[in-house]
């Protein structure tokens, strides 16, 4: 990926079934759960880098003994500094009271973030700031065991503020205005509302206040809590939940937009954002993992009793196609192999470019996500040579020479490591004038391998912004004297905001928007963004079923190809001596190749809630009256 977009976050949630001793035991320490969680997390750092955080629940304390435990970072390596500072209190305990080392009673008593039930995050903010208080998880602390929350997400609703007003309106007064903050508050009231009932009930059936607390963790129902908690809530969200008595929760979207996987033995339950991440951390099969349902939550009562339960009607499912193609780890079996499908169907676009003359033409991508549908483009450009082989060998009718057949059959394609990414240069850039020129070497170059009468194919898995693409890219490999350079991007345009945990909040930053005003422009119709922001002015307080996405009117007179053509040639500067070609994939190809991860908002504009079409909507009046704000 050349663009840099801020997004996602990861989840991981770990359920202890058996008691610590159990882990001690069989694996060699009680701390089982925190080293598990160490290895979801780090196997998901990819999903932010922003923040990490960390809670545990001790099960069955007495009171006065603490039985909640937080660590939260925003460190350079927030992963690595979390639980460094877990291993340093736990190895401080154990050195200053030798007797805990083999007594898993008293490490549970008296060592923090040891416990049966865990929960891990890793940040990238899409709303508000990032302070360490941005970072989950998010603690509604309270002295009812039942009533303390513990919440974490990869999210984004679209109606936070109106999620934000309900609560005022109700009469609370919460102390900040952060998304997590918001969305843990509706769960807290429902949750105290159903406490308080449940208290009743038992007070009312004749039980003393003491023995009361028990029977109300047995009794509180979680999928009722979710049900009236999540009944407004518009976006994309995959939220999990802990309890201070032992229960937990994850909750999916409606609409299946973020992801969630779950497996689950005698031992333990966990949940994560990704599925190899499961595999790889507790060693099991693909087909182990399942994928929670859109619109339902994996709920893990104290008991360990784990139920599946529908908490939303489904909407139609729309699974992010990025996760696909970029977001989430390629080491997937599906997206593994979807990645490479999207290489393999963008090549007769490829071919047709470069005239078929592979012979002619060296084939590279951008590293490092974008290397799988390389692979997938390749095989096709071999599929392509033999065929060609075949036809010549046939054509030669037997009376080919030795030497002219292994002639033949020695044509391969071309393959070279063209760019390579300095990492460590990407985290001195500041959003400041040097900035540019920072830009400018990211990426490394190897030199030597192109010939002037070259065509040069470069992969990329996503063309956002396109800032570095001109700035670097195009530049570096333009040193190399290629006749023609073609950057193939394994996603389709992206031409509008997303507003479901991607941070790409406004319209103008984006490439394929800037090509279809120039081309409206150049066309004598630009008068179409005056008429498009009238609509949208319209909207504005209207109800979000009503909203209609009329920013598609600006790409409606234009065909993909020209939106493409435009496209280089925005990202190609005069000082920039090759041809420039961008080739972007077809969006029913990337139904074909991610035909589970249907999607695809940021390409069509055909939000999957109600709510998408009022921030597109907001996104366009904030781009005509210059308003930097994000839309949501
Ligand atoms: N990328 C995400 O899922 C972000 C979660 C949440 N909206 C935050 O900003 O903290």
């Amino acid at each position: 990926m050349s663009d840099a977009i801020k997004h996602e976050c990861g989840i991981a949630l770990i359920r202890l079934l058996k008691p610590l001793e159990y882990y001690k035991e069989k694996y060699g320490s009680a701390f089982y759960g925190v080293n598990k969680m160490y290895l979801m997390m780090e196997k998901q750092h990819n999903r932010g880098q922003d923040g990490a955080g960390f809670a545990s629940i001790k099960l069955d304390t007495k009171p006065g003994e603490r039985y909640i435990s937080r660590v939260r970072s925003i460190a350079q390596q927030p992963i690595q500094d979390i639980f460094s500072q877990i291993n340093e209190r736990v190895n401080k305990e154990f050195s200053l009271h030798p007797e805990y080392q083999n007594n898993v009673a008293l490490q549970k008593k008296h060592i923090p973030y040891i416990g049966e039930l865990l929960l891990g995050h890793v940040r990238y903010g899409t709303f508000g700031k990032n302070s360490v208080e941005s970072v989950h998880p998010f603690l509604r602390q309270n002295n009812w065991m039942h009533r303390n929350l513990i919440v974490a997400g990869n999210f984004n609703m679209t109606n936070v503020t109106e999620l934000f007003n309900n609560l005022v309106e109700i009469g609370q007064h919460p102390k900040e205005k952060a998304d997590t903050i918001t969305v843990m508050e509706k769960i807290g009231h429902f949750l105290d509302d159903a406490v308080s009932k449940i208290y009743k009930d038992l007070k009312k059936e004749g039980y003393s206040k003491i023995e009361c607390s028990p029977l109300i963790a047995e009794r509180l129902k979680i999928s009722k809590i979710l049900k009236r908690a999540a009944k407004n809530w518009d976006g994309g969200y995959a939220m999990a939940g802990l309890l201070g008595h032992g229960d937990s929760f994850v909750l999916r979207d409606p609409a299946g937009i973020r992801p969630a996987y779950y497996y689950k033995d005698d031992e333990v339950v966990v949940v994560a954002s990704e599925r190899p991440v499961i595999q790889t951390v507790f060693n099991v099969p693909f087909e182990e993992v399942v994928e929670l349902a859109p619109g339902n939550a994996i709920i893990i009562k104290k008991s360990g009793f784990t139920e599946i339960k529908q908490i939303l009607e489904p909407l139609e499912r729309k699974a992010c196609s990025f996760e696909r193609i970029y977001f989430s780890r390629g080491s997937d079996a599906e997206i593994y192999q979807e990645r490479k499908e999207l290489g393999r169907l963008l090549m007769p676009k490829v071919l047709e470019a470069i005239d078929n003359d592979t012979k002619n033409t060296v084939f590279s991508y951008i590293p490092n996500t974008a290397e799988t549908s390389f692979f997938g483009m390749i095989d096709t450009v071999e599929e392509h040579l033999n065929h060609k082989k075949t036809e010549v060998i046939l054509r030669g009718k037997r009376s080919l020479s030795a030497e002219k057949v292994e002639e033949i059959l020695s044509e391969r394609p071309r393959i070279e490591k063209i760019a390579i990414k300095d990492v460590k240069l990407r985290t001195f850039i500041t959003e400041d004038s040097s900035r540019d020129d920072l830009v400018a070497h990211v990426y490394d170059i190897t030199y030597g391998v192109i010939k002037p009468s070259d065509n040069l194919v470069i992969i990329d898995d996503s063309i956002v912004r396109g800032t570095t693409l001109k700035k670097s890219i195009i530049k570096m490999m333009d040193r190399l004297n290629p006749k023609k350079i073609i950057v193939v991007s394994s996603a389709p345009q992206i031409r509008y905001p997303d507003c479901y945990g991607i941070d790409m909040a406004n319209l103008e930053s984006l490439i394929a928007f800037r090509a279809a005003l120039e081309l409206l422009r150049d066309s004598g119709k630009y008068n179409l963004v005056d008429e498009v922001y009238q609509k949208c002015i319209t909207q504005v307080g209207m109800k979000d079923k009503n909203v209609q996405n009329y920013v598609k009117e600006i790409y409606d007179s234009f065909s993909d190809d020209e939106i493409s053509d435009k496209i280089s040639e925005l990202l190609s500067d005069e000082d920039v001596k090759a041809e420039v070609k961008i080739i972007f994939q077809p969006v029913k190809n990337l139904h074909k190749a991610c035909p589970n991860n249907l999607g695809d908002w940021y390409f069509t504009g055909d939000y999957p809630t109600p709510g998408g079409n009022r921030v597109v909507n907001k996104a366009f009046i904030n781009f005509y009256e210059g308003n930097k704000e994000r839309a949501y």
